[in-house]
């Protein structure tokens, strides 16, 4: 099996497992292929015990308590007794340490009555207490029980509270919450000796509990409450119970965000084949599909399908996983797990993953600290991960292609002395953009004055030995901040001063300046010795961006060096960026930053993070089928923002990708040439050719603020504050179906360049239109990446948390107001979020939001 083969982990439940499950058993069900087996904490017996005490009782705690149980009085009036050894099959050995325990799922821990919630606790405290004993570390709690749960949501917290205390009776034990997917009526069993029935008139009131109920996000917020009431708890987690019928696709991704660590899939959503061999539907088998590309996959968890046959009594198990039989060797071949073959089967044929998944593998949800490029000085390893990236530099180079082309079809005059188009990339790295800059102008056959520019000394050591090995001395070298540089210059007598300064044979090399007049020798001896002219760049090429576009303070750098760019024609690539935010409802992130990572930053949920999104569902969403976007069509696709944002969003723009390696966010796994050669246009065709995923609703994601590039608002030289680069937005996002925010997620589009030109078509860009497209854009927006800039991987999203997280009622609606800030010294964000319900046709009523957050303390450095 390869490393990219998906592993199931498959489990057998027997809902009326009688006898102790035997290391026999063990043994049959791996031989049979199956990876655990669960197993009641308790027998039978135990359970007749406490239906004969209730049955004794209960008549006697009638008459003399009416009232509610805990107003009146503290003790419990009906007591379990300690078990006994009839009381549970488990014994402290290396069995039951491989066991998933099952609560009994007979007690009703949300009861109306007091007393029988009380019952209920007892037992849930009994067997959990002595399930750590005997060494279990998974244990599946079976959910409230909706249909008599109290209007108010009251049994809720009762249950909630009770898993509470529970978690603390096995400090390494984790609770999975067994829950259906939805709410319906239909899934609501009630079997023989349960304890809900038992409740009393009094508490349960006259509500008519037959009447028939679906509520698609019922159970998901009754596992919410839970949650919420345990603080998120990382010992706490759900078990999903899958329906015959699949809901829609909301209720699925909602799920798809919690922490779903078992699937449950009951024999009977199994249909059989036309040979009577039982298969999932479609739309089951992509929900599968879907679970298991989490980086924590659930396990699937058989139920009812029959007990585990022995492997001693004749019936030979399957020896191998792919052996699920063909429907003719069906006809001879009595196969004794035929559920179990069948998912593994599934296994078998599950797409590979894609090459974004190959590459943030394992790094999903994983929080980073974005970089701060201006300040702190790149590791080469950091260069080496961006320079993996299938997409990027493709673009680039063929957004310098077409600005060179424009260049000399609308023939503008160049501002290089001696008349050539003066190209300079600024902020250069280890020179991925500048060897573009050189293929594209050689490909459109036009000759550049190229310059390349770079702060971090380290870099620029790379940057003089490439110009020697790689880029034939064809490149200017000039080691400085941008901000400081006073643009490309000549001298009279290049050659001689080289000579001079090297004491070395005159070359064709341009001299390298590091542009500051206080450290630079070369520079100093330059200007002292002969004139020097100074000239404008026609092309300033930069990749300064962050994963919320202006983050790593691009706007900031441009600005600074665009007194040197041509007046008139002078062009940037990128020629602007805009940020686009989301709310999500990211539940593992809330618990990381505020469980974990508060207890060494108290300010950690103020902090913007870089991560690879993935346990997330977008809060705001259309259902209305969407053209998929093209680089002209993005704007009018996406609504626009009640914001004062100086510049009106333009379309589509790209960030930069976190590194879960290495401290540095940027520094990734390699990618290998191979994994190049794989397009996710090639995995989503071979993904769909397997199993198909139902369409998914469409999240809104808005455009927040826009900087473009050159400024025409600053004057030519440079900038002596900063505050034109602060921006405000307010955004509205309708809120389909109830949830909790957590934060927001961030994107941006990048336009590198927009031509006025029409491009000619070829038959690459017309079976690829993007390419025949007048704007080349990189995009990390989820509605436009894969039709701008499939594939790409330089950015993972940047995550804005909350302290607090924020309940959004079915078709509220969210404001959030985002506000990008500086001082002389730094740029920080803030952000809240407001819920609000509509009334009538106009009014609406605030129903609560978070407070300021602000990221001042954490600013990026200028
Ligand atoms: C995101 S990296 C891009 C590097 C390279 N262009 C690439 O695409 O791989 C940004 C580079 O800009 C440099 N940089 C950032 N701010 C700068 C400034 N004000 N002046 C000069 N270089 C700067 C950083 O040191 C870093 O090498």
């Amino acid at each position: 099996m390869d490393d990219t083969q998906t592993t199931f982990f498959i489990g057998h439940h027997e809902p009326k497992r009688l006898l102790p499950v035997t290391s026999n058993n063990l043994h049959d069900a791996h031989a049979l292929n199956y990876d655990m087996l669960t197993c009641p904490i308790t027998t039978p017996y135990f359970h007749t015990r406490v239906l004969s005490k209730l049955s004794t009782h209960l008549p006697n705690v009638s008459s003399t308590s009416s009232i509610d149980l805990g107003s009146s009085t503290n003790a419990s009036p009906i007591v379990i007794e300690p078990l006994t050894p009839l009381d549970s099959p488990l014994s402290p050995d290396e069995v039951t340490s491989q066991l998933i325990g099952v609560i009994s799922p007979w007690i009703d821990l949300a009861s109306p009555d007091p007393v029988i919630a009380d019952i209920s606790i007892q037992v849930l405290k009994l067997e959990l207490a002595y399930a750590a004993f005997c060494g279990i570390t998974y244990v599946l709690v079976p959910g409230p029980r909706m249909r008599t749960s109290a209007d108010d949501g009251s049994g809720l917290v009762q249950f909630g509270r009770a898993i509470l205390d529970g978690l603390t009776l096995g400090p390494w034990m984790s609770l999975y919450i067994w829950m259906p997917l939805i709410d319906h009526s239909d899934d609501d069993t009630e079997d023989i000796g349960d304890l809900s029935p038992f409740a009393r008139q009094q508490f349960t009131g006259q509500a008519d509990n037959s009447t028939r109920r679906l509520d698609l996000f019922g159970t998901w917020e009754a596992w919410s409450t839970i949650r919420s009431i345990c603080k998120y708890s990382s010992r706490l987690s759900v078990a999903v119970a899958l329906p015959k019928l699949l809901p829609p696709v909301p209720i699925q991704s909602r799920w798809y965000s919690e922490p779903v660590r078992i699937l449950t899939l009951d024999s009977s959503i199994f249909s059989k084949n036309g040979k009577g061999y039982p298969v999932l539907t479609k739309a089951h088998q992509a929900l599968i599909s879907r679970f298991m590309r989490h980086k924590n996959p659930p396990w699937l968890l058989l139920s009812n399908v029959g007990s585990i046959p022995s492997t001693t009594n004749g019936v030979s198990p399957l020896a191998d996983s792919t052996a699920y039989p063909t429907l003719a060797e069906a006809s001879g071949y009595k196969d004794p797990v035929p559920h179990l073959s069948y998912l593994r089967n599934l296994q078998n044929r599950q797409p590979p993953p894609s090459l974004i998944e190959k590459f943030g593998a394992g790094y999903q949800d994983y929080l980073q600290a974005p970089l701060q490029p201006l300040t702190v000085n790149l590791e080469s390893i950091t260069y080496e991960v961006f320079e993996k990236d299938p997409v990027k530099y493709d673009w680039y180079e063929r957004a310098i292609a077409r600005a060179l082309t424009d260049w000399g079809t609308q023939r503008k005059p160049a501002s290089g002395i001696d008349g050539r188009i003066v190209v300079a990339v600024v902020g250069a790295g280890r020179g991925p953009l500048v060897t573009r800059a050189l293929k594209a102008a050689e490909s459109v056959g036009i000759d550049v004055d190229l310059w390349a520019l770079e702060k971090n000394p380290n870099a620029y050591v790379l940057l003089q030995r490439h110009n020697d090995t790689i880029w034939n001395r064809r490149v200017s070298l000039v080691k400085s901040d941008m901000r400081t540089w006073r643009g490309p210059v000549r001298y009279d007598d290049t050659k001689r001063l080289s000579q001079m300064l090297t004491n070395a044979e005159p070359s064709n090399t341009n001299p390298t300046y590091t542009g500051s007049v206080d450290t630079d020798s070369t520079y100093l001896l330059a200007t002292a010795a002969r004139k020097a002219t100074h000239y404008k760049i026609d092309i300033i090429i930069s990749e300064l961006l962050g994963s919320f576009g202006d983050n790593e303070l691009s706007p900031e750098c441009l600005d600074g060096v665009q007194h040197l760019l041509n007046p008139i024609h002078g062009i940037s690539i990128p020629t602007s960026y805009t940020a686009y935010i989301s709310p999500i409802a990211a539940p593992k992130l809330y618990a990381d930053i505020n469980n974990s990572m508060v207890q060494t930053t108290p300010r950690a949920a103020e902090i913007p993070y870089v991560v690879m999104l993935n346990a997330i569902d977008h809060l705001s969403t259309s259902a209305a089928s969407r053209v998929p976007p093209t680089p002209d069509n993005v704007s009018s696709t996406t609504p626009h923002p009640t914001s004062s944002t100086p510049d009106p969003p333009q379309s589509p723009l790209s960030a930069h990708p976190p590194n879960p390696a290495l401290p540095q966010p940027y520094s990734k796994a390699h990618i290998t040439g191979k994994r190049r050669a794989e397009s996710s246009t090639e995995s989503a065709l071979k993904r769909a050719s397997s199993i198909s995923a139902p369409p998914a609703p469409v999240p809104t994601i808005l455009p927040t603020w826009t900087f473009q590039h050159p400024n025409s608002s600053l004057s030519p030289s440079p900038p002596a504050a900063n505050t034109h680069n602060t921006r405000h937005s307010v955004l509205h996002f309708p809120i389909p179906n109830r949830g909790l925010c957590h934060g927001l997620a961030g994107y941006f589009e990048c336009v590198l360049y927009h031509s006025t030109a029409s491009m000619p078509t070829t038959k690459k860009n017309a079976a690829e239109p993007y390419l025949a497209s007048p704007s080349v854009v990189l995009s990390t927006n989820p509605n436009t990446m894969p039709a701008l800039s499939p594939d790409m991987m330089s950015w993972f999203p940047l995550f804005f948390p909350l302290k607090q997280a924020v309940w959004f009622p079915d078709d509220s609606e969210a404001v959030v107001t985002m506000w990008r800030k500086e001082d002389a010294r730094k740029v920080w964000y803030e952000w809240k979020i407001d819920a609000f319900m509509k009334i009538g046709k106009k009014g609406r009523v605030r129903l609560g939001g978070s407070e300021i957050h602000s990221s001042e303390e954490e600013g990026c450095l200028m």
